[in-house]
């Protein structure tokens, strides 16, 4: 935790949406004049896709678990270092995963090398002069044996569809994307349940906020839809932890006035309309960003 050097961190499945909501951040930051400096929890796995195909398959001829959710494929005293250095120093070092053709292009030609889809680029320092450090990944609020992460992050948002609607946006965004059949998705995910359990799950428990999203319209087999449901047909639930809505002073009288439909569903919990999600998190998150640069203004 920092106020010099604030962590916000997005956490969140794969396909759960969080680059979605990162860009909803962007759009904050921007509007505020905010500069964050931006780390992608993929950046943080331990392995290159190559390598991490032969861990694999090493870890099934022995009957062990292993995935991409799971400690034992991620760098996680890395991140929790990095949000610890960022926090006392504003500094720290990141670097990129190349999922697809396209982000490698991209980053070959800022620095000059010929890296492939599946790769790492090399660690590079964080921009000097940035307000606050902005993760948006897997992991932000893992805690395990020698490493939490979450207790280091000032703004921890989860982002959650409900499981059907979070495979139907995985299965589709890995084929438009990334390539993968349907098949080998579902396969992956299987192949990630228990670290899904064990590692992803907890974490929302941990968060400030919860964005979790709920389809109006029939997912009972996530497998056999190819659409995914529009915000239109879904509703969000945004669940407040006991004691964030006192420490980031939330209004939901106001919230409640503001957002057209909206309504309580639990003390900590407001239900509105799936296209109104963007409008709920600018209501929600803007006065917290604002906040948070304004203490650390003040501290010079
Ligand atoms: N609120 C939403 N409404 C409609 N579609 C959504 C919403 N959020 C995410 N999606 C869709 O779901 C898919 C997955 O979203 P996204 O790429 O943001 O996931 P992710 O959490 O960043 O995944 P990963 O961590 O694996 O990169 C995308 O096709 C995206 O357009
Ligand atoms: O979405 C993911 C995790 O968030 C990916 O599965 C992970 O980054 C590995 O990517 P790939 O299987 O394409 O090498």
């Amino acid at each position: 935790m920092s106020k010099r050097h604030p962590v916000v961190a997005v956490t969140g499945s794969s396909g759960a949406g969080t680059s979605t909501v990162k860009r909803a951040f962007e759009y904050i930051f921007t509007r505020e004049g905010i500069t964050p400096a931006v780390v992608e929890g993929d950046s943080y796995h331990r392995y290159e896709r190559g390598p991490m195909k032969e861990a694999m398959a090493a870890a099934v001829a022995k009957g062990e678990n292993f995935s991409h959710f799971g400690p034992e494929a991620n760098l996680f005293d890395k991140l929790q270092e990095l949000f610890h250095t960022y926090g006392e120093t504003g500094g720290g070092q990141k670097r990129y995963y190349l999922h697809s053709v396209e982000e490698a292009a991209e980053h070959n030609s800022r620095l000059g090398t010929s890296l492939e889809p599946g790769q790492f680029t090399p660690w590079e320092p964080i921009p000097g002069a940035t307000d606050l450090l902005f993760y948006e990944g897997l992991h932000g609020g893992v805690v395990g044996e020698g490493y939490d992460v979450a207790s280091l992050a000032d703004l921890l948002v989860g982002v959650v569809p409900i499981t059907n609607l979070e495979w139907i946006q995985k299965i589709s965004r890995d084929n438009a994307e990334r390539g993968y059949s349907a098949e080998a998705t579902v396969d992956t995910i299987l192949r990630r349940m228990p670290d899904y359990i064990n590692h992803i799950c907890p974490q929302f428990s941990r968060t400030d906020i919860n964005f979790q999203r709920v389809p109006t319209v029939d997912t009972s087999n996530p497998f056999m839809i190819r659409n995914i449901p529009t915000p239109d047909e879904s509703f969000v639930i945004i669940h407040f932890r006991k004691g964030a809505r006192e420490k980031w002073g939330i209004d939901f009288t106001y919230l409640l006035d503001m957002i057209h439909d909206s309504f309580m569903s639990s003390p900590t919990s407001i239900v509105v309309n799936g296209g109104k999600m963007g409008f709920a998190m600018e209501l929600i998150l803007t006065p917290i960003i604002h906040r948070m640069i304004e203490d650390k203004r003040k501290l010079g």
